[in-house]
């Protein structure tokens, strides 16, 4: 008899770990209060290694979180590693499907590179402390003309400090199936540095992670590295036909590796 009565308290947990809306909300919980927690680590070593802001704070951060991916049971498979393997500043762009994409940007991360990010995201209390400890670069999307000066500024910094930037040239969050139109930033960036721009291309997430309908299963990410896109001789009147040609080759990109065919040439620059 009293048996029984432990039934519904062995049940409970059971129904939960098998309810997919459960599982959902619980990893994604656990990544934040985990990225958080880890955060918190971080800071104090980074500030005693490096005295405050620096890039290559980057190094202890992708060392902390590589292995977060085993937690929430991810795997990334790489290819196209010989890409990375250069010398010097360049600008490395990728799709943008959600905020675990940081964790395939940690996989791949090359020394001495930082990201552009949302200001809002330096408010993420520990997250967004290691994010400018860690030298990410904050712009206001709200605001062209201060976003325009700040990627500007980043221009310089790269070639006087020889700093790698990854950017998002979607500009936001996308789980449509394909990509948004690019913003042009990352290609004005690049051309006013004359620095390479590398490709990176994420598969889709959508046979694992699905925000609308809840569901966060285990899942393997390709992460596809593309030969580099050379800016040297370009102006500012290239940007547009520098960002069709990068959008064109990640488009495709990424339908061959999402399992998908391409249905049309699709938008290329955003309006
Ligand atoms: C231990 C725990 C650790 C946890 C640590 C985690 C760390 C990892 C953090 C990862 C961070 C990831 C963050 C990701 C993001 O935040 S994505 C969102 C922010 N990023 C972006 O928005 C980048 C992409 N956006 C752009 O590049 C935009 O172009 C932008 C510069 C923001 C301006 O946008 P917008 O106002 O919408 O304008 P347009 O793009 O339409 O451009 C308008 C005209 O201006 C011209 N232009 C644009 N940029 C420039 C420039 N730099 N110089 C000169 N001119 C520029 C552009 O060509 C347009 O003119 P035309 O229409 O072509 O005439
Ligand atoms: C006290 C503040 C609490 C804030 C909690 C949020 C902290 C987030 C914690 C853990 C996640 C770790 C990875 C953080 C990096 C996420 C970057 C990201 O994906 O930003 C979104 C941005 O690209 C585009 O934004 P929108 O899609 O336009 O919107």
């Amino acid at each position: 008899m009293d048996a029984l009565w432990m039934l519904p308290l062995l049940l409970v947990p059971l129904l939960l770990l098998t309810s997919s809306t459960f599982v959902f909300y619980f990893k994604k919980c656990f990544y934040v209060a985990w990225m958080m927690m880890l955060a918190v680590i971080a800071i104090p070593i980074c500030i005693l290694k490096s005295g405050g802001r620096d890039i290559e704070n980057m190094r202890v951060i992708r060392f902390l979180v590589r292995h977060v991916k085993y937690l929430l049971g991810l795997r990334f498979e790489v290819s196209g590693w010989e890409h990375l393997q250069m010398d010097g500043p360049y600008v490395i762009i990728s799709n943008h499907q959600s905020s675990l994409d940081v964790l395939g940007l940690m996989e791949v991360l090359p020394d001495r590179c930082t990201m552009i990010a949302k200001k809002e995201l330096i408010y993420a209390g520990t997250v967004g402390i290691i994010c400018w400890l860690g030298g990410i670069v904050f712009i206001n999307r709200q605001k062209t003309s201060d976003a325009k000066s700040v990627m500007a500024d980043a221009a310089k910094t790269m070639l006087k400090e020889q700093i790698r930037l990854w950017v998002f040239p979607e500009g936001t969050r996308n789980q449509k199936g394909d990509l948004l139109p690019f913003k042009k930033g990352a290609f004005h960036l690049a051309v006013q540095a004359q620095v390479p721009i590398i490709p990176i291309v994420f598969s889709s997430y959508s046979n694992f992670y699905l925000r609308k309908e809840r569901e966060f299963k285990s899942g393997t990410i390709s992460l596809k590295v593309l030969p580099k896109i050379e800016t040297k001789g370009l102006t500012s009147d290239d940007v547009s036909s520098l960002s069709d040609q990068s959008y064109a080759i990640m488009r495709s990109t990424f339908l061959e590796i999402s399992g998908r065919t391409p249905q049309s040439n699709g938008p290329s620059s955003a309006h």
